[in-house]
């Protein structure tokens, strides 16, 4: 289970955005809980702070105050590598000179001196995501959303505790991005991990989580069940990012 709690983050405002008081730095805040086996959809506007919260629970932004919490362990000042966190991101980040099962063998082991029971970690990890037989490919020589499968085969052999999904879904096509949301919450179950996952569609959302927080202007704006949050009863400042005002 992954905590964050009263998580800030202070950063340089843009000069057009200072203040008359000249205050010249923005202030974010978080407050979230995700449980084992869950995927917390993150809906909001551009530039609302949605990667920054990623950021800072991966420990690529480091925090003012507050904390992060994975399991009853404080992870707020360990460096970025000793966290259980590991990260997807859109552009899926395979090396593309290494076939696929290098690619997915680099998540557990960069050193690639694999045992034999990681080998066949991995080997069962490519057919988790239905691409065992495409082990001997380069990424260039699979589809958009086969590329974003091995990047999430090589986060599940990482075997971490908490899952970061920054708009991994983004470069895909409608049935494709079922197929991957499916095959994720299939994952984050069986692996009883904590996930987030950055969408811009509320469709996403609708399909991969039963809860979503919707964040604004550096701050959860609402957080509850998916269809409270960006269904009929949405409120003005949802209802305007959704189109709908
Ligand atoms: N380290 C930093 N230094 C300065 N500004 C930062 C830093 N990190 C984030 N910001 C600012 O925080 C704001 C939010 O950025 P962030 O990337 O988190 O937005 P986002 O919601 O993920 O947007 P998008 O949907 O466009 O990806 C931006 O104004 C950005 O410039």
């Amino acid at each position: 289970m992954l905590t964050v709690d009263n998580l800030k983050f202070s950063y340089p405002k843009h000069s057009a955005d200072v203040d008359d008081k000249g205050t010249n730095t923005a202030e974010m805040q978080f407050n979230l809980d995700v449980q084992a086996g869950e995927i917390l959809s993150i809906i909001g506007p551009s530039g609302s702070g949605k990667t920054t919260l990623l950021n800072l629970i991966a420990g690529f932004n480091s925090p003012s105050s507050g904390s992060i919490i994975v399991d009853d362990v404080d992870i707020t000042s360990l460096k970025i590598h000793q966290r259980p966190v590991t990260t997807v991101f859109q552009d899926n980040n395979l090396f593309p000179h290494l076939d696929v099962f290098t690619n997915v063998a680099i998540g557990i082991q960069p050193s690639l001196k694999l045992t034999q029971d990681e080998k066949q970690h991995i080997h069962h990890a490519l057919e988790n995501v239905g691409l065992a037989d495409f082990h001997k490919r380069r990424p260039k020589e699979l589809s958009g959303g086969q590329r974003q499968r091995i990047a999430l085969a090589r986060a599940l052999v990482r075997k971490q505790s908490v899952l970061l999904l920054d708009e991994p879904l983004a470069a895909l096509g409608p049935a494709m991005k079922d197929e991957i949301i499916d095959l994720l919450k299939a994952m984050v179950e069986e692996q009883n991990m904590a996930a987030l996952l950055i969408s811009h569609q509320p469709t996403d959302a609708f399909r991969a989580s039963k809860r979503t927080a919707f964040i604004n202007q550096g701050k959860i704006h609402q957080i509850g069940n998916t269809a409270d949050v960006l269904g009929d009863s949405a409120d003005k400042v949802i209802k305007q990012y959704l189109g709908e005002s």
